[in-house]
């Protein structure tokens, strides 16, 4: 899960776009870049690092015009190098530029596709590099010296017909504005908003979610429905149109779990209330399961698991306390690349204050459990600080499967709940009873916000892809090529290279 960010505005472009991936920062870590259009002319600054590391006040003064798209950066696909930051550009047709947040499931196919059929290059392992050649060539189909908007949301339907997974986009077309689409089952969220200036006119803003739109005094227009696109001209004329054939809605559930702030609505749910909800329904299961809890205090896991333990607490009647202190400079230590990075990260980020655990039956409370790097730590250090029982709760269910659509998951073997009871996860990370979320009342607590989402892409929890297209050996391959093993043996050449190498060889 990236952050992707485009604005049309009347002014620079250039802080706003700063300013909104700073408030995305949450969605990716690895890299972060701009890029801006002036009078014919593109100015891009990309670089590995967060947003306040990459741009200087000098790469700021260069990002000139009032059109721009921004992203930041983590890494599903290919490697952590900047090469692979985006936005990522294609000088043909018309010089475009796109930020991708999601991950295409047939990228291999269509690289492929792209080289023996559409005779383009692809020079990194992104897979953002092919849905941008593949927009950028159905586009070209038009052979339009200049396009319209319905030749865009042709090229749009296009992407639809050939990419696969889960992609949310937002790309810049030269000379013409701002285009923003979603996948046809709408995995990953995409909104937008717009500012009346006072002097008449508006501004346009799309964005991951919804919390960038407020911190630059947007309002929510509304969100992107799967498959559709929104295109903004440079005057500021908003088109819209349908281009899928069958979209059908089902939005990462993960993301309502961990990935996105809690201050953001996506698909008209608020996550901040999706997550008291799953508080609220773990209380029901203790209640029903362990009425006779002898739990003293509840403790939440910090940063994102706060609101769900704290309503958790609310609902049990039980004492809800702080017992870790987070580190405010360190990131999220879930999306770091490497397994070595995140396990030294919770010691560095997490620091408990022993008065709150000495002698108590402590309920230690996460909003999921995925590598299991957070909690084994986290209940070692319970333990050390004196803590009589140590009772873990997870307010996602068990992740037992990869996820393929824009969260690096992709090894089941890496996942701590794959392959495990109840009783072995929680004998393997040291707990004397874990809980975990129902996925029916993990549902049940994000659906209640909006009865009209009638499906979830669920799949780390179920197992059921719904693309419909993630075979066996498709899992296999990719958890060979990005298990934390693979990654750390470090970037290797892939097949696709070798195929334009082998035609030059001859
Ligand atoms: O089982 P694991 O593999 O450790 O993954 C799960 C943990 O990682 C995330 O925290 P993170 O530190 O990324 O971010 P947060 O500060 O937003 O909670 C999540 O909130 C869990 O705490
Ligand atoms: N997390 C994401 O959305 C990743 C986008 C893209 N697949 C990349 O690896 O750069
Ligand atoms: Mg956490």
């Amino acid at each position: 899960m990236c952050g992707i960010i485009g604005m049309v505005g009347q002014g620079p472009v250039n802080q706003a776009l700063y300013d909104g991936l700073t408030v995305l920062q949450h969605r990716g870590q690895d890299a972060a870049g701009i890029m801006t259009y002036d009078q014919g002319r593109l100015y891009l600054r990309k670089n590995n690092g967060l947003v306040r590391d990459v741009f200087r006040q000098e790469h700021m003064l260069q990002l000139r015009g009032n059109v721009g798209i921004g992203h930041v950066r983590y890494p599903t696909a290919g490697y952590s190098s900047p090469a692979e930051a985006q936005p990522l550009y294609v000088n043909s047709p018309y010089g475009i530029s796109l930020a991708h947040n999601g991950n295409l499931t047939n990228a291999e196919a269509l690289k492929r596709e792209l080289f023996l059929e559409d005779r383009r290059h692809i020079n990194t392992e992104s897979d953002s590099e092919i849905l941008l050649n593949v927009f950028a060539h159905e586009l070209a189909r038009s052979g339009k010296l200049r396009i319209s908007e319905e030749d865009i949301f042709e090229a749009v339907a296009a992407v639809h017909r050939r990419c696969n997974g889960g992609y949310a986009a937002v790309a810049m077309i030269n000379g013409y504005g701002v285009l923003a689409f979603r996948d046809p089952s709408g995995i990953r969220p995409l909104c937008f908003g717009e500012q009346r200036l006072e002097g008449g006119g508006s501004e346009y803003l799309v964005a991951s979610e919804s919390v960038a739109l407020d911190t630059l005094g947007f309002s929510l227009v509304r969100e992107l429905e799967p498959g559709e696109a929104v295109f903004i001209s440079l005057d500021g004329t908003v088109y819209a149109r349908q281009c899928a054939e069958h979209p059908v809605h089902a939005p990462c559930i993960f993301e309502y779990v961990y990935l996105a702030r809690p201050d953001s609505i996506i698909d008209s749910v608020a996550v901040y209330k999706a997550r008291l909800r799953m508080g609220e329904r773990l209380a029901q299961q203790i209640l029903r399961t362990w009425p006779d809890h002898d739990i003293d205090v509840i403790i939440p896991v910090p940063d994102t698991s706060r609101t769900a333990a704290l309503e958790m607490a609310h609902h049990l009647g039980v004492t809800y306390r702080e017992g870790f202190i987070k580190n405010r400079y360190i990131g999220r230590t879930f999306i770091m690349p490497g397994q070595t990075q995140r396990r030294k990260s919770v010691r560095q980020k997490l620091n408990p204050i022993g008065l709150e655990f000495k002698g108590k039956n402590v309920l230690l409370v996460d909003d999921s459990i995925v590598r299991g790097t957070t909690c084994e730590q986290i209940i070692e250090m319970a333990r050390d600080q004196g803590a009589r029982k140590v009772y873990f709760a997870s307010a996602a269910p068990p992740v037992r499967y990869p996820n393929v659509y824009g969260i690096d998951m992709p090894a089941a073997h890496e996942l701590i709940a794959h392959g495990r009871t109840l009783e072995e996860v929680a004998q393997k990370i040291g707990a004397d009873r874990l809980i975990y979320q129902e996925l029916d009342d993990l549902v049940a607590a994000v659906q209640e916000g909006n009865p009209t989402l009638r499906q979830f892409d669920a799949s780390c929890f179920n197992g059921e892809y719904v693309t419909g297209d993630v075979s066996a050996d498709y899992l296999a391959a990719l958890a060979d090529r990005r298990s934390d093993t693979a990654k750390s043996a470090g970037p290797e050449r892939q097949p696709m290279t070798d195929l334009a190498h082998q035609l030059h060889q001859g």
